[in-house]
């Protein structure tokens, strides 16, 4: 049989007398797409930045393809084929977009000086190219990142989590700030990433935190749905919408 991409247990993390995160287990199937949802302050960011080794959880364990992970560092995270977006871009505004995806894979691929000598790009041109072409970006490619759209901006940062073809994506918020008519694009992208992605042939397992309700129901296989530091309930958008708790507590407001 096989098991979860990630598996989290029993997470806990509290700030003085707030506590952001109190005992989450989920797991994450191969090829998932999983959603989380809650009202602000529900632990949801707290929960990915200690996935993500951003910060230290109290307690808890987290699991990447069965193996601890609970006290590696973003690097080594990404090393093992985690990649992430975040809230606010991370775009280097005075590189080219080309260069943002390029930058982007070097933390995978090892240190800046082995980079720098290593012959050409190491293959790493091609998949910036094919990045460009799937998220439709090739017609800024040469521009400044700083130039472009915010919407567009958010496109090149989405594009950059994928540049170490990475297993498993954390996507922190990927339609915020983003005009309404992009949103569906964006959803289109990440459906399309996860059933091919560019180069390779293996699918990849995503989670995604997110307040727009249509993307996540349309986006996500499964959806988590947190309220002060705990699961509310997990199951398909179907249950999510259909249980009562959530819309009691979530949905109805
Ligand atoms: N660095 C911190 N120091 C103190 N309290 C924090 C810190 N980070 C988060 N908290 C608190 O922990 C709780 C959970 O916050 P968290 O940001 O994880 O929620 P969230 O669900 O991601 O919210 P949002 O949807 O607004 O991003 C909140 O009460 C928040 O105020």
């Amino acid at each position: 049989m096989i098991g979860p991409v990630l598996k989290v247990t029993d997470l806990k993390k509290a700030y003085g007398a707030i506590q952001a995160v109190g005992g989450v287990s989920f797991e994450v199937m191969p090829g998932e797409i999983f959603g989380v949802i809650g009202p602000n302050g529900s632990g949801k960011t707290t929960m990915f930045n200690s996935v993500l080794g951003q910060i230290t959880p109290d307690a808890g364990r987290i699991e990447l393809n069965g193996q601890d992970i609970t006290h590696k560092s973003p690097q080594q995270l990404n090393q093992l084929g985690v990649g992430r977006t975040f809230q606010t871009l991370q775009v280097f505004g005075k590189m080219t977009v080309r260069d943002n995806l390029l930058v982007a894979a070097q933390e995978h691929q090892g240190s800046m000086w082995s980079r720098l000598f290593a012959p050409g790009d190491s293959g790493l041109g091609d998949r910036a190219d094919a990045l460009i072409d799937q998220f439709r970006i090739r017609h800024v490619a040469h521009k400044k990142a700083g130039e472009l759209s915010y919407g567009q901006q958010k496109l090149v940062d989405i594009a950059m989590a994928f540049m170490s073809e990475p297993d498993l994506v954390l996507l922190d918020e990927p339609c915020a700030g983003v005009n309404p008519s992009l949103v569906g694009g964006i959803s289109s992208l990440l459906k399309q990433l996860n059933q091919t992605r560019a180069s390779g042939k293996k699918a990849s397992s995503f989670v995604v935190i997110e307040h727009n309700m249509d993307f996540v129901m349309d986006l996500c296989h499964r959806i988590l749905v947190m309220v002060e530091g705990k699961v509310l309930a997990v199951g398909t958008p179907d249950e999510i919408r259909a249980n009562k708790a959530v819309l009691d507590a979530y949905l109805g407001n």
